[in-house]
């Protein structure tokens, strides 16, 4: 049953309220001051208030204001007398859901409590399925080179230190950056990803730090950068081994001073950004190249995080078959198949890239091409070079 708050200095109107909406199936609690009222909503969650403006101690606006701090998701509902429709007005600009006048109309009193507790649910709803969707894959494993990185997200991800991983293609850079996002004090905000490897080295300044309209022949709109995307957030930089020099030496300023400059501005912009970055290349050589400037890696490296291939983390090769095998049949729609033990050994021992990917793909032929179980002669057959 829905729970309504009633703030309202007047008992009369207290009275009225409860009796109509009580009588509508709503559970009411009441508060004969903003005071009191704030006291309950921070105790109890409800799914609605309705409050009067004009109080005595804390009035309406101050308790609006207070409430949608402590809770901005619950709908609160003004009710204005003659005098301060205005202030009503003000009110819905400073968060409240909608306002009632007095006396309050009682079709009008009902209608708008029930669009605003609608409206909370599908706000609920929403913020449900977001969590399921953007729900970071789990890190399946539990070699001892798994085990010290999860280790070190757990002990790194709450800081602001910057983040170097390591690895080859495909061996899990890109879901370490996502858990240290997850369980950084930043997951709240966005995690804005830039693989620099696939922009163009001529447009990689603008996709960082975005333009102004006009600043070079195809720029017709101002557009902002991924560095002012991820304000307040983390900037996961993929396979920076391949940022030009000249965006290296922008990043750095934008490390160093926590400033950027839109192409074609000549004003500065704050920003607060996690910088993570990922390269499967060995950074140092590509210093000894005069590819990579060194004081950008130092800046970057603060933690480096090496994410081992496949075939230096055996172990955990069971475990990930069993994980896809889930997965795939699910996919599929198909009974779940099971792998024998033999044909287990013969993957476990097979020579592998390091790519994640390809154990899945290997994984997805064998639940296709096999029978109700997958044999060690299904591996031979299907997998293992002939
Ligand atoms: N430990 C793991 N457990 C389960 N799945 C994993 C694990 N590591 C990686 N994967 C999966 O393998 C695939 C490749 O991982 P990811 O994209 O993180 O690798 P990467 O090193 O960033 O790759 P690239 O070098 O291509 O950018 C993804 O689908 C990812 O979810």
């Amino acid at each position: 049953m829905a729970t309504i708050l009633i703030i309202d200095d007047e008992k009369a109107i207290r009275k009225t309220l409860t009796e109509i909406l009580s009588f509508e199936g709503y559970k009411i609690e009441e508060a004969a001051d903003g005071e009191e009222g704030l006291k309950k909503f921070k105790e109890k969650a409800f799914d609605a208030v309705l409050c009067d403006i004009k109080m005595p101690k804390i009035d309406g606006i101050d308790f609006l204001q207070k409430a949608v701090e402590i809770n901005a998701d619950v709908p609160i509902i003004m009710i204005s007398g003659h005098g301060n429709i205005e202030t009503a007005v003000e009110a819905v600009k400073k968060g409240a859901y909608d306002f009632i006048q007095k006396p309050p109309d009682l079709n009008r009193l009902l209608i708008t409590i029930r669009n605003a507790m609608e409206r909370n649910t599908l706000v609920n709803e929403t913020k449900t399925l977001k969590r399921k969707a953007f729900k970071v894959q789990e890190m399946i494993g539990e070699s001892e080179p798994i085990k010290k990185i999860k280790d070190t997200i757990e002990k790194v991800a709450p800081t602001e230190a910057r983040v170097l991983i390591t690895g080859e293609n495909g061996v899990g850079k890109e879901l370490v950056a996502r858990w240290l996002h997850e369980k950084s004090n930043r997951a709240g905000n966005a995690l804005v990803e830039v693989n620099c490897a696939a922009i163009p080295s001529e447009l990689i300044e603008s996709e960082l730090f975005g333009h102004e309209k006009g600043s070079f022949t195809s720029a017709i709109k101002q557009r902002i950068g991924k560095f002012e995307q991820a304000n307040g957030g983390t900037l996961f930089l993929d396979e920076i081994g391949d940022m030009s020099l000249s965006a290296q030496a922008k990043v750095l300023r934008a490390l160093q001073e926590g400033k950027i400059t839109r192409v074609g501005a000549d004003k500065d912009i704050t920003v607060d950004v996690r910088v993570v970055a990922a390269t499967n290349k060995d950074l140092l050589k590509e210093v000894e190249a005069k590819h990579f400037r060194l004081d950008l890696y130092h800046r970057l490296s603060v933690i480096v995080i090496h994410v081992p291939s496949l075939n230096e983390r055996r172990d955990d090769i069971p475990l990930l078959i069993e994980t896809f095998l889930d997965d795939i049949c699910d996919d599929y729609g198909v009974s779940r198949k099971m792998m024998s033990d033999e044909a287990m050994k013969l993957l476990q021992e097979y020579n592998w890239t390091g790519n994640i990917r390809e154990l899945r793909n290997v994984v997805e032929r064998l639940v296709i091409l096999s029978g109700k179980s997958i044999t060690k002669e299904d591996v031979r057959n299907y997998v293992l070079p002939k």
